[in-house]
């Protein structure tokens, strides 16, 4: 498991949502240039994890590490410039235009009902904000306001506007919800794509068939964790039953895997 300099790490992470224990000493690594996937079932820990990773949940012990670093020693510049976060159901504002919406990924401008500049805007920004929504497929409609997006075309911009930020890694919390197969799928594709050339993609996914086409997943269970490793690794009938507390076949099909859950406990 690749660790330390290219690698988000938890280390004995301890760290409560409201007054319960979410995550219960979570060590587990998320390396750059790689697709993990947070499972488990509701309630495990795995949003509470994933904010602590992004330095927006207190830790009560342990640390969270970035490229060997304490999160807390990086200042707020250099955190905006490692992580990027893509909240569930992210709101955009209705009134921007998709370009707009995605240059405010760059940190260089506020939205308050028109984009409002906080630094000067450079070539660096307009390149990324261009790279951004190419390779979300979104540059074909940059010029329309959110509010005449579909909930799938809204998830692109959500993500070419994470992606903006050109972040060594990139959280994302059931970046599939409330989408279909097609822009599900879609969407899966771009975090691959966006692992191979560098970028280290840590997202929740609660579709187990989604999750094994990630290169690495994390099973959570009441805060802790279950089983670390590969797909094929993870995603066996035993963890499956421990976690869910059903019972599931795993077959392969062609090249991945494919979890069938049986009617039965
Ligand atoms: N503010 C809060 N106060 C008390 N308990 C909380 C609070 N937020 C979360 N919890 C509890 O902490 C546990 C972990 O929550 P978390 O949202 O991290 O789980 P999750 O794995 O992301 O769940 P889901 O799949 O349902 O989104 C749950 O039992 C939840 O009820």
């Amino acid at each position: 498991m690749t660790t330390g300099p290219a690698a988000l790490e938890a280390v004995n992470l301890h760290v409560r949502a409201g007054d319960h224990p979410a995550v219960r000493g979570v060590s587990a690594a998320f390396p750059a240039g790689r697709f993990s996937a947070l499972i488990g079932p509701n309630g495990a820990g795995k949003s509470t994890l994933l904010r602590a990773l992004m330095g927006l949940s207190p830790v009560q012990s342990g640390e969270v590490r970035v490229g060997g670093r304490r999160l807390g020693d990086l200042g707020r510049a250099e955190r905006s410039r490692t992580l990027a976060f893509l909240a569930q159901g992210e709101a955009l504002p209705d009134s921007a235009r998709v370009r707009e919406v995605v240059a405010l990924g760059r940190g260089a401008g506020e939205w308050r009902w028109g984009l409002i500049p906080t630094r000067p805007w450079t070539p660096a920004d307009e390149d990324a904000v261009t790279g951004a929504l190419e390779r979300t497929d979104t540059r074909r409609f940059e010029g329309r306001r959110v509010s005449e997006l579909s909930g799938g075309e809204r998830q692109r911009v959500a993500l070419a506007r994470a992606l903006a930020a050109e972040p060594r890694f990139l959280l994302l919390d059931e970046p599939t919800n409330h989408l279909d197969l097609a822009y599900a799928l879609e969407v899966i594709r771009y975090l691959r794509c966006e692992a191979e050339g560098g970028l280290g993609v840590v997202a929740v996914l609660h579709d187990l068939n989604l999750a094994a086409r990630a290169d690495r997943l994390v099973l959570l269970h009441e805060g802790l964790v279950l089983a670390a490793g590969s797909p094929e690794h993870v995603l066996t009938p035993e963890h499956l039953r421990a976690a869910y507390g059903v019972r599931a076949r795993v077959v392969r099909d062609a090249d991945r895997l494919l979890v069938i859950p049986e009617d039965e406990a």
